[in-house]
């Protein structure tokens, strides 16, 4: 799927070790140069962070992750890359030099990447000797789970720079939104430090203290931008009047002023501690891994309510979601290795936060996406898929039978089964059984179970019809081989307390 295969970080910090998820988790493979004694440790606690957050995040067939090799010089990792990202220490003799190493190392053909936060890209290609081919592709924390990219060119790169690096973020999940003109900060950054620079001055000056600013903006405002950003918050903001009547209204208090934006807070040694000492009460003794954890469980929720917004539609980075799920699932292939002796094994996925009631485990409906996603993958298996189905055809679920038989909590790992109970040109009769583990040596247990029937249909016609040979083909063996298992525990159970006999009157 994604037009590359081979990616090269150096770099494996904070910025370089979410590339290095991001990219394994698109199946990508990637060599890393780090010269840090602890790099493995580093990039191998942000994979593990990334990989449970896709558990969260997805249900669509993520490609198998790509392959990840530590390597001892920039040489080795670069040299058979088609992506490069550079993201080293933010000074700009360091980024020159480890820019003109990978542009010596690296094949003719490769793209290069550098994460920089400010640092113009016609500075950093100066003296390159293939320096048509280097960009900014400035990401935001953490790479694995915010979708964008600023992709910045300087003065000698070629727009088949921009457009080959578009199209490789476009097949990882990623939005590549290319800057005009190339400016110290580009957008994001120029916006985040004006807010920075007022907010030390807020803390510095007495005015509230970091939680207190953190509040203001995550219960407010903060919840705003996720979806519609600056521009299109405030033209709601305008009333009917939108955005004109907006500026009208709040334009002439940009010079009042209510900022002090120009002035450059002093970070003295005393403005550190307060901040530092503020910070750490705010934490309440959560380490950075686990506060990171607890961020990304809240950006799964967020993007995944995305992907709901605009009636279904996704909104924003949900949209994004919505369609890099939709060209994963398309080219999904079938599982290879269903072996048919014995119920299915088709779906493995974890409890996801947004999947929490208001009783603290999994809510009902979770489990019919569950098995739904269990019967989606059988249908893949026996040829029925998003091809498939726009060719006009499919299968129906006609009727279903859901029994809770335990709780499943959050972020334990969910398994699923499926036995075919009969099958015949038209109709799919199976049973998902559903397997929840808490932790990684936890013992599994069965929280539910599913019976279902399933009909084949011509969807222009709007009704019922045979399915073709060769569907029924993949589908017969699996069945024979089922009708040899005993009946699971369960099957053909009817909801039902004895009715009350009518009183007589
Ligand atoms: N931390 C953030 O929030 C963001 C940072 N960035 C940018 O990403 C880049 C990296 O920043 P972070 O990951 O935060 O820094 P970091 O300090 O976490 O990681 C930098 C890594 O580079 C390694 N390194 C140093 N010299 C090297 C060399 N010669 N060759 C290979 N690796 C070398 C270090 O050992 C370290 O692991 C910077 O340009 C920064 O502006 C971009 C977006 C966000
Ligand atoms: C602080 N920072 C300038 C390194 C931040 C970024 O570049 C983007 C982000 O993730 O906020």
């Amino acid at each position: 799927m994604a037009p590359i295969c081979r990616a090269a970080c150096i770099g494996g910090g904070v910025i370089g070790g979410g590339w290095i998820a991001r990219f394994l988790l698109a199946g990508i493979d990637v060599t890393v140069f780090d010269p840090h004694p602890e790099a493995q440790r580093i990039v191998g606690e942000v994979i593990a962070n990334a990989e449970r957050a896709y558990g969260l995040l997805t249900q669509a067939p993520l490609p198998p992750r790509g392959r990840l090799a530590f390597c001892a010089s920039l040489e080795e990792a670069v040299k058979d890359a088609e992506w490069v990202q550079e993201s080293v220490p933010e000074r700009l003799d360091l980024k020159r030099s480890v820019l003109a190493q990978i542009d010596a190392a690296a094949p003719a053909g490769a793209l290069i990447g550098s994460s920089t936060s400010g640092l113009l890209p016609s500075d950093l290609q100066a003296g390159l000797a293939h320096s048509e081919r280097l960009f900014v592709a400035h990401p935001y924390n953490p790479v694995y789970l915010l979708p964008l990219a600023e992709i910045v060119g300087g003065r000698a790169t070629v727009p088949d720079t921009i457009e080959r690096a578009k199209a490789v973020l476009d097949a990882i999940g990623m939005k590549g939104v290319v800057i005009a003109r190339e400016i110290e900060a580009f957008v994001g950054d120029r916006l985040l430090e004006a807010l920075w620079r007022e907010a030390l001055w807020l803390i510095k000056d007495d005015i509230c203290d970091v939680e207190t600013l953190d509040d203001v903006i995550r219960y407010s405002f903060g919840l705003r931008w996720a979806q519609m950003g600056l521009f299109q918050t405030y033209r709601i903001a305008g009333g009917e009047a939108g955005m004109r009547h907006f500026l009208a209204q709040f334009g002439p208090c940009l010079k009042w002023p209510w900022t002090r934006l120009t002035d450059v807070v002093n970070l003295d040694d005393a403005l550190v501690e307060k901040i530092g000492a503020q910070s750490d009460a705010q934490a309440g003794g959560l380490s950075i891994r686990e506060l990171e954890r607890i961020r990304d469980e809240n950006l799964v929720g967020i993007l995944q309510a995305l992907k709901a917004g605009d009636g279904g539609a996704g909104w924003g980075a949900g949209a994004l979601l919505a369609d890099f799920e939709h060209r994963l699932l398309a080219g999904a292939r079938a599982p290879a290795a269903a072996d048919p002796s014995g119920p299915l094994e088709l779906l493995e996925c974890r409890v996801s936060p947004a999947w929490i009631d208001y009783n603290g485990h999994m809510t009902e409906h979770r489990y019919l996406q569950v098995f739904g996603d269990t019967t989606d993958a059988l249908l893949r298996l026996i040829g029925v898929d998003l091809a498939y189905v726009e060719a006009g055809h499919s299968y129906y679920t006609v009727e279903t039978h859901m029994r809770h038989l335990d709780e499943a909590h959050l972020g334990e790992t969910l398994r699923t089964t499926c036995q075919i109970l009969a099958m015949d040109d038209k109709r799919i009769h199976l049973f998902h059984r559903l397997f929840a583990v808490a932790g990684r040596e936890g013992v599994e247990r069965e929280v539910a179970s599913a019976e279902q029937m399933l009909l084949h249909v011509d969807v222009a016609a709007g009704r019922a019809g045979p399915a073709p040979e060769a569907v029924l083909a993949r589908l017969r063996p699996i069945a024979d081989a089922h009708a040899r298992l005993a009946m699971p525990e369960g099957a053909g159970r009817s909801v039902g307390a004895k009715r009350v006999a009518a009183v007589a009157e």
